[in-house]
C-alpha cells in the first residue's frame, strides 16, 4: 500500500474531488439523486466487450465508444425501462478533477437546461467514489444515439441521397448556432463527436473541450482534432466560434467522400495540407500576431475543391467554400449559414435510415 494511495495527501485529494462533485450536482434534481444502482447494463450495441467486477457478480459491459478518460456505454434505467449512454470518467484522486471533465459537465448542464433537439441531452450526472483503488468515477447519463457519424459514414452505402446528406447538415448548423447563440465554441467537432440516430436525428456530443466565448477571443491553446483544425489555430492566432465553423465545412466534405478533406500527419504538415487545396492565402488575409512565417510556404495555387471531392454538389461545395474562408471574418457564420441555399430549402425528414451493418 502505497503511501500515496492512503497517506493524507490522497484523503484531502478525494475530499477535494468530491466536494467539486457535490458542487456541480447542487441544484439538479427535483426527485431523489439517480445512482449506478437505478441502471443495468445492456448487451446490445458494439464495440469492445468489458469485464467489470461488481460485488458479487461479473457483468459483461458493452463499450459504445471509448474516451479520454473511459468509456462510454449503453444501459438500461430500471424503472422507466429506456435505454441511456453511460459516459464514465475515472479520475486518479491524486490528479484531482481535469479541467475538460469541469468544463464538459458544467457545458452540458447549462445546455440541458435549454434543450435543443441537435444537443445531445444529458440526463443526470453523479459520482462514485472507489477509496481503495483512489479512483472517482463520474457517470453522465445521456440520451442515447445509434452511432457516431464517424461510424456511419464508413458503414452506409456510397449513394447516400443528397436530401439526407442536407438534412444531416442542417441539424450540426442549427446545433451549432445553438451553442453559439450562447457564446460556447465547442472546440472538437468532428465525426466522432457527432451522433446519428436512426430517425435521421443529428445530435452534436463531447463538451470537453469546450469554452465560453466573449467578444475579445484569445489567442489559442491547443484545441481541436488536427483534421477539421482551422488555420487560425494553427497559426496560433486570435480564434473565435468561426473555428467551428471551419470543422463543419470539413465534416460536409466527408459527409459526401467519406474522406477527410485536410489529413495532415502532424501540425507541421497540416497547413500544408490545407494550402495545398486552397491555395496560400495572400498576405493581406495572413494575421499579424501569427507566430508562423507565410514566407515558410510555397506559393501553392487554389484549387477547385469538386477536383479532390466529385461527390459535392454545386450548393454543397459553395458551402463548403464559405465554411472554409482562411479569413475566419468572411466565413459564414453558424447562423447566416442557415440561410445559404444548400440548407435554405425546408428539407423534411423523407424516410428512416436503412439498418446498418458494422463490421465486427
Ligand atoms: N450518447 C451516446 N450514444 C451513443 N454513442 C455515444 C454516446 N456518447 C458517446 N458515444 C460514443 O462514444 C465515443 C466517445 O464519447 P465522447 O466523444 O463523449 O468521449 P470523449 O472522452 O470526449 O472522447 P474523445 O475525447 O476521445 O473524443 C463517441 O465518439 C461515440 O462513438
Ligand atoms: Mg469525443
Amino acid at each position: 500500500m502505497s503511501e500515496n494511495l492512503y497517506g493524507e495527501q490522497h484523503r484531502n485529494g478525494m475530499n477535494r474531488l468530491q466536494r467539486m462533485m457535490t458542487n456541480l450536482n447542487c441544484g439538479r434534481q427535483r426527485n431523489a439523486p439517480l445512482s449506478i444502482k437505478d441502471f443495468e447494463i445492456q448487451q446490445v450495441g458494439w464495440g469492445p466487450e468489458i469485464l467489470v467486477f461488481h460485488p458479487g457478480q461479473v457483468i459483461i459491459l458493452m463499450a459504445l465508444g471509448k474516451g479520454a478518460y473511459g468509456n462510454v456505454y449503453c444501459v438500461r434505467n430500471i424503472h422507466d425501462g429506456k435505454d441511456y449512454a453511460l459516459k464514465q470518467m475515472h479520475v486518479a484522486a491524486a490528479e484531482g478533477l481535469p479541467q475538460s471533465i469541469l468544463r464538459e459537465i458544467s457545458t452540458i448542464k447549462q445546455l440541458a437546461r435549454k434543450a435543443h433537439p441537435n444537443i445531445l441531452a444529458l440526463k443526470s450526472v453523479f459520482h462514485q467514489l472507489d477509496s481503495e483503488k483512489g479512483i472517482l468515477k463520474i457517470n453522465m447519463i445521456l440520451e442515447r444515439c445509434d452511432w457516431d457519424l464517424y461510424t456511419f459514414l464508413k458503414s452506409i452505402p456510397r449513394g447516400f441521397p443528397e436530401k439526407q446528406c442536407r438534412h444531416m447538415v442542417l441539424q450540426i448548423a442549427r446545433g451549432l448556432d445553438f451553442l453559439h447563440s450562447h457564446s460556447i465554441i465547442h472546440r472538437d467537432l468532428k465525426p466522432q463527436n457527432i451522433l446519428v440516430n436512426r430517425d435521421q436525428t443529428i445530435k452534436i456530443a463531447d463538451f470537453g473541450l469546450s469554452k465560453e466565448h466573449s467578444n475579445t477571443s484569445a489567442v489559442t491553446t491547443l484545441v481541436v482534432t488536427l483534421w477539421y483544425r482551422a488555420p487560425e489555430v494553427l497559426l496560433q492566432s486570435f480564434y473565435s466560434s468561426a473555428i467551428d465553423v471551419w470543422a463543419l465545412g470539413c465534416i460536409v466534405s466527408e459527409i459526401y467522400n467519406r474522406e477527410p478533406l485536410f489529413p495532415g500527419q502532424d501540425e507541421a504538415t497540416q497547413l500544408t495540407a490545407i494550402f495545398e487545396k486552397l491555395g496560400l492565402p495572400s498576405i493581406k488575409d495572413w494575421p499579424s500576431e501569427s507566430v508562423i512565417m507565410r514566407s515558410s510556404f510555397p506559393e501553392f495555387r487554389a484549387h477547385c475543391l469538386k477536383q479532390f471531392n466529385p461527390y459535392l454538389s454545386g450548393e454543397a461545395l459553395d458551402f463548403v467554400n464559405q465554411c472554409l474562408r482562411f479569413d475566419q471574418r468572411k466565413r459564414l457564420s453558424a447562423r447566416v449559414s442557415l440561410t445559404h441555399p444548400y440548407l435554405r430549402p425546408t428539407v423534411t425528414r423523407s424516410r428512416i435510415l436503412q439498418p446498418i451493418h458494422h463490421n465486427k
